[in-house]
């Protein structure tokens, strides 16, 4: 089922500079140069005003969503022995371990201290992903930093976790990057899948640190989910949203996979 199709807009804004990612170049641009420079990957919008990686119109990027354990790594690894397709996998390694600490682990022993830590190297390491050169015609990767903040730091927000200055920065962050930095995605693939699903799996996977996680965060979790790609109520759907059912064993899944790769291949 394609629940909708909504295209961003895109706004005129007048970055005063940029950064070097933590892999690829991106243009670095004073308000003097604005629309002259072509460097690296990256050039300046002269429709939108916003950086855009070269080549970006004639490739297509599908992020697959879901709840924690619902499958979208195995799903990514399905779909990464198709030919002419890159998968990106969240940069879930570093979340465990940025200059030998672990900020996912100390996020779930006290939200309230290291949320902002977590969510804000989230929101880096997934623009990285974002804006890293694409590879193959195709690119599907885990998630995206809509979802991060969409979900995850709202998540956190509305449970009372995450105070409001916290909450504050973050979305001032999340604001500008997605206003000054193309950001483009053709397709959501949503991974449907009932809370009590994901508690099972989450328990047979046994990461070290999600063991405190309860059923009642992956029911908030779902929640956010569904009003945001089902209902379409909560926040902006940058792309159509392609939803699979994902409660089935493996067998049944990898059928579904199957069954939907027209779909989710031909997401230009
Ligand atoms: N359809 C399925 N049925 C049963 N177990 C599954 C299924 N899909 C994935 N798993 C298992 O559930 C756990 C979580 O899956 P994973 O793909 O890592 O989820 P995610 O990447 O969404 O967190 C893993 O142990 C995986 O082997
Ligand atoms: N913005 C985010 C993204 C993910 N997490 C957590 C949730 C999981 O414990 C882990 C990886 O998720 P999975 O791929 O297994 O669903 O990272 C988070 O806290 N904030």
């Amino acid at each position: 089922m394609i629940v909708n199709s909504f295209k961003g807009l895109c706004r005129v804004v007048l970055p005063l500079y940029s950064h070097k990612s933590l892999s690829t170049n991106i243009l670095v641009r004073h308000r003097a140069a604005l629309g002259k420079h072509l460097l690296g990957h990256w050039r300046s919008s002269t429709s939108h005003g916003k950086l855009v990686r070269n080549g970006e119109g004639k490739k297509s990027v599908i992020c697959l969503e879901g709840n924690i354990a619902s499958g979208k790594t195995t799903c990514l690894e399905y779909f990464s022995k198709t030919s002419d397709i890159e998968v990106l996998t969240e940069p879930v390694s570093k979340w465990r371990n940025v200059q030998g600490c672990n900020p996912l682990g100390l996020m779930y022993q006290d939200p309230t201290r290291w949320g902002l830590t977590l969510q804000t190297y989230v929101q880096l390491t997934m623009l990285d992903q974002h804006v890293s050169p694409m590879t193959a015609p195709i690119r599907m990767m885990e998630r995206s930093i809509y979802s991060a903040k969409y979900i995850f730091v709202e998540n956190l927000y509305k449970s009372g976790k995450m105070p409001e200055v916290d909450f504050a920065v973050l979305s001032e962050w999340f604001e500008w990057i997605i206003k000054n930095i193309s950001l483009p995605v053709d397709l959501i693939v949503y991974l449907q899948t009932s809370p009590q699903t994901c508690h099972e799996r989450l328990k047979q996977r046994c990461r070290e640190e999600e063991k405190v996680i309860p059923l009642e965060y992956l029911e908030s979790i779902h929640n956010l989910y569904e009003d945001w790609l089902i209902h379409q109520k909560s926040f902006h759907v940058p792309a159509p949203v392609l939803v699979i059912p994902a409660d089935h064993d493996l067998k049944k899944m990898l059928h579904q996979f199957e069954e939907n790769r027209e779909k989710i291949l031909m997401a230009r």
